[in-house]
């Protein structure tokens, strides 16, 4: 009989989990996934159940990673919520295997996992494309992603100014006081993107909040929200002008209503600048298009189990 599974929940895994830890692991998973080689990893394309009558989704998102031996798989509810909702967008648990036994070793929440992987990988994509002298950040939508991604940008680079657009003033407002550190709040998303080096999307949005005549030529976008084939965050303009690269290629032409709807070519994934299989067009207009991967959940859900096992161990 194997051992029952244990229990790691939020306050615990944001204890255990630093983006300084977890970037390095992250470049190292997407540069593995762009490889497409079945003892590295295998993660099919994010499998959706219809969640009809709450305007929802199931996600799941099994993953294996032989050499690394980890077995995972998350749950992720996400849900296109009436305006003024206070319901969560998304509910996540990351369920941890023995891939020898198929017994659960671990069910973790996904929360914190979800947020972190998700802006830490937003900073991989700006650290590989934005251009090195980037003075001003955009952050469209104030709520969990713009947190994170405002923390990880903020420790990764040394921006001049970080602009914040919300459709309200008030949720603006309590972004300010949440964030450790300057923001300028902006009445409008043009507002915030004119003269931006790099912009994230992290909006709830299903049509376009940024548009291509807004943007500054050689800027970095980020494109996290709009995660189903027909939602948008960015309009045809940007998608046709922009070298655009995804976390999953395949994953973005199942999921990305931005690539779908737009007919853009999509250039190449994170994993293949890692690997050096294609170039970074740094002196361009990038769109990086996260949609999210298993291989994401899978590193992060193996650190914070590695690290709970070493803190437990302990005398
Ligand atoms: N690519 C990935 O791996 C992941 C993507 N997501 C997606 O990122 C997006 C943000 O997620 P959270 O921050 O957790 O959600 P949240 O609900 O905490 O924040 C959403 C933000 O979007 C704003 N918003 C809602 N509707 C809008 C509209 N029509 N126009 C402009 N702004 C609007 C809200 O005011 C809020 O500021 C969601 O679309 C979610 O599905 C979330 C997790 C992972
Ligand atoms: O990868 C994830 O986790 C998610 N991706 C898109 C929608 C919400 C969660």
């Amino acid at each position: 009989m194997s051992d029952p599974p244990v229990v790691i929940w939020e306050d615990e895994v944001r204890e255990l989990l630093t983006y300084s830890a977890l970037v390095p692991r992250l470049e190292e998973a997407l540069g593995h996934f762009s490889r497409r080689d079945s003892a590295e990893v295998i993660q099919p394309v994010r499998t959706t159940v219809a969640l009809q009558k709450h305007r929802g989704f199931l996600g799941l998102m099994p993953t294996y990673m032989e050499n690394l031996g980890v077995l995972s798989t998350k749950f992720v509810c996400f849900y296109n919520r009436e305006a003024g909702s206070t319901l969560p967008a998304t509910q996540a648990t990351v369920v941890l295997l023995d891939p020898e036994y198929g017994n659960v070793k671990a069910v973790i929440d996904g929360e914190v996992i979800t947020r972190m992987r998700t802006a830490a990988v937003s900073a991989i994509s700006a650290k590989l494309l934005m251009r090195p002298e980037a003075e001003v950040l955009a952050i469209l939508g104030t709520g969990i992603q713009a947190l994170s991604h405002y923390n990880v940008f903020t420790e990764m680079f040394s921006f001049k100014e970080v602009r914040v657009w919300s459709r309200s003033k008030e949720r603006a407002e309590r972004f300010r006081d949440l964030v450790r550190g300057p923001v300028t709040l902006c009445v409008s998303a043009e507002e915030a993107v004119r003269g931006a080096d790099a912009i994230v999307t992290v909006t709830r949005s299903t049509e376009p909040v940024l548009f291509g005549r807004w943007v500054k030529p050689g800027a970095h976008v980020a494109a996290v929200g709009a995660c189903r084939p027909d939602w948008r965050e960015l309009d045809d303009v940007l998608m046709k002008e922009a070298v655009v690269y995804a976390d999953s290629r395949e994953g973005a032409m199942a999921e990305s209503g931005d690539v779908i709807l737009s007919g853009a070519e999509m250039f190449a994934e994170l994993g293949d600048v890692i690997n050096g299989t294609k170039a970074a067009h740094r002196e361009k207009t990038t769109v990086f298009k996260s949609l999210g991967m298993g291989v994401e959940d899978a590193v992060s859900a193996k650190l914070v189990f590695d690290q709970w096992k070493a803190k437990h161990s302990q005398p």
